[in-house]
């Protein structure tokens, strides 16, 4: 029987999860990206932060080939995915992708929209994608929703539902391109919640993110990307707490309104809402 792979393989590798090098992203004339070199290692957290336009979600999709590099390799598991020859679709399973909007299949149910991927893709048979399907539901606490239809689902748990289908097909690395900006504020927490959940299990996970409590709170690294580049990055103490760059400051200054966190009722700690 085909075995789902498990969220982390302890057993390998000495390189880097996730290594890209000298990237580069041209839309016509606009050069988006201009030269990213950035490795991430298994079982790490990255959290990619940064103003609006300033490439994060192209290099997000250039990871799993869903935008084609200009110029550059990405490797992910020690496979180029630049590789004219690799096989694409298989390195592509190894990937989960999380974006804003869910994605669901409207008129199936949750667990179809689990088991149907792991069938077409994956060639799993019906008993096992359901198990498959099953696992993953309790993973992020909707076991109770497996036969509803995703517009039965408020949006925290279509983000959810979406997680799940991605964790379905086992991947060795999940990207997240703003999970939570399409959701109201009241149900941001829920799905930040299963997202700290994967990463304490150990999963490799690349978040593109406004969630400044996330980055802090379950990053290992934080990237301040600006203009196609990476200005700086490190542990999210110093690059939220205490950046280097006057960019990342102005940055953090614009998003996290000091106003906000003097207001009478905040505690003083921790990022104020909005944004979050
Ligand atoms: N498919 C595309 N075709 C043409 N231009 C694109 C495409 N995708 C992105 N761009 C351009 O690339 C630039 C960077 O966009 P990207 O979405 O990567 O930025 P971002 O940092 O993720 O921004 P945001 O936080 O607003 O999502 C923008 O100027 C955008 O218009």
């Amino acid at each position: 029987m085909q075995q789902e792979a498990p969220a982390v393989d302890t057993t390998a590798t000495d390189g880097p999860e996730i290594e890209i090098r000298g990237l580069h992203k041209s839309f016509g004339a606009n050069h988006v990206l201009r030269g990213i070199d950035l490795d991430i290692a298994r079982g790490e957290v990255v959290c990619v932060i940064g103003p609006s336009g300033s490439g994060k979600s192209t290099l997000l999709r250039c990871v799993n080939l869903l935008e084609e590099p200009s110029e550059g390799r990405v490797f992910v598991g020690g496979t180029e995915l630049t590789d004219p020859d690799v096989d694409i679709d298989a390195v592509r399973r190894r990937i989960g992708m999380v974006f804003q909007q869910f994605n669901l299949f409207p008129h199936v149910s949750v667990r179809e929209n689990l088991v149907l991927p792991q069938r077409r893709v994956l060639g799993r048979n019906k008993a096992e994608a359901e198990a498959v399907a099953r696992k993953n539901l309790a993973r992020v606490g909707l076991s109770d929703k497996s036969e509803a239809y995703p517009a039965q689902l408020s949006g925290g748990q279509q983000q959810r539902v979406a997680i799940a289908r991605a964790l379905s097909m086992g991947p060795e690395v999940m990207l997240f391109d703003e999970p939570t900006s399409a959701l109201d504020p009241e149900l941001v927490g829920e799905v930040l919640a299963v997202m700290r959940v994967l990463a304490g299990e150990g999963m490799t996970m690349m978040v593109v993110t406004h969630e400044m409590s996330f980055a802090r709170e379950v990053a290992d690294r934080v990237v301040f990307m600006d203009g196609g580049v990476i200005v700086e990055q490190g542990p999210a103490a110093q690059v939220v707490g205490d950046p280097l760059e006057e960019r990342t400051r102005s940055f953090l200054n614009r998003i996290l309104d000091p106003a906000a966190a003097e207001a009478p009722g905040a505690r003083g700690e921790g990022p104020p809402a909005p944004p979050r």
